[in-house]
């Protein structure tokens, strides 16, 4: 088998949304993402922190999906590493030249993963201007940067072994008592996570992590949403993650599409860096204060379209945490301490 591509970060994510106009009111009015290129079809978004064209693209379309997710790869090389690792293995793969594919995106390769995602590989695109001190631009929850992709899947075993083969190091997991794998994150930029696997029906999109730099803009970001009573928008917390150590609250879009405000979890770049392993019946593991996950938050995820945007057939997932009968889950007994 020949070499993975070297993957920087996950990098941008293209959603189909069935009404742009009320998507623009969510992810550029409210959530602050700045519009670095729009046209009738399109939105290209990005954080005030980022220096490349954009790292969310909302694609006017009849149902709500996932497009496909993109990584930025090291060098141009690694396009072609890329496109030599998914055929080497089956996969669908076609080869996008600049211009073809994703508008500021240059010479890319995108691929049907074993997961069933439709994954891009990328190293040129178009910069943007720097808006990292520019905060008379800075507005609602003020998002830094795209943080992290979470998948549904069925098998994160597969998972697992899938992106470990790209080169990603795992920093945490969800297991059960015989180590049976329920849930992990995994990295190439130096944190948490890039990507991170939720147990269940798949291939569908489980959400899209977007990183602020600070709690209070956590805070406000729910206030605000109180404030213009769009409280229904809000689906899960605030509140403070077992795994990852991160500050979240998660939001569904006007097409229910799940994105998390993220902060502030940790560094993982050092050689030997170990795998944390939460035990699933830890009912500090989703949420450190112990508070409940709402059920939709297991069940509820986006559809994913094939390299010739067809909705992806899934397939039901193996092990259910949400089943695990657990204190801060569902209607879990609450354990003595
Ligand atoms: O709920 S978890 O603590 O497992 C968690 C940790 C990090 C994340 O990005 C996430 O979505 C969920
Ligand atoms: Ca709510
Ligand atoms: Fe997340």
């Amino acid at each position: 088998m020949s070499t993975p591509p070297d993957v920087v970060r996950s990098a941008y994510a293209q959603l189909v949304v069935t009404d742009l106009a009320a998507s623009r009111w969510f992810w550029v009015d409210m959530l602050g993402l700045h519009v670095q290129h729009e046209d009738a079809n399109a939105l290209y978004l990005r954080g005030t922190d980022e220096l490349t064209h954009h790292s969310l693209v909302l694609r006017k379309g009849p149902a709500a999906a996932l497009d496909h997710l993109a990584y930025r790869v090291r060098t141009p090389e690694d396009v072609d590493r890329a496109e030599k690792f998914f055929a080497e293995r089956g996969r669908p793969v076609r080869r996008i030249p600049a211009g073809e594919g994703t508008y500021g995106v240059g010479d890319a390769v995108r691929a049907v993963d074993p997961l069933g995602f439709t994954v891009e590989f990328f190293h040129d695109i178009a910069r943007g201007e720097r808006l990292i001190q520019r905060y008379d631009l800075h507005r609602g929850a003020q998002i830094a940067r795209l943080d992290h992709f979470n998948i549904c899947t069925p098998d994160i075993p597969a998972a697992y072994e899938h992106y470990k083969s790209l080169g990603f190091g795992c920093s945490e997991t969800i297991e059960g008592d015989e180590h049976e794998m329920y849930a992990a994150w995994m990295f190439r930029k130096q944190t948490v996570h890039d990507v991170a696997f939720t147990g269940g029906a798949g291939p569908r999109l489980h959400h899209l992590g977007v990183a602020t730099h600070e709690s209070h803009q956590v805070l406000r970001t729910a206030d605000i949403f109180g404030s213009l009573d769009k409280q229904h928008h809000i689906e899960r917390g605030p509140g403070r993650h077992g795994v990852s150590n991160a500050f979240y609250l998660y939001m569904r879009d006007p097409d229910g599409h799940r994105v998390e405000i993220y902060t502030s979890d940790y560094f993982t770049g050092d050689p030997d860096h170990e795998t944390y392993v939460w035990n699933v019946h830890d009912d500090r593991r989703r949420d450190f204060w112990g508070n409940a996950v709402i059920e939709s938050w297991y069940k509820e995820a986006s559809p994913v379209l094939d390299l010739d945007g067809a909705v992806q057939p899934i397939l039901e997932g193996v092990l259910d945490e949400s089943a695990v009968q657990v204190g801060a889950d569902g209607l879990g007994i609450i354990e003595p301490s």
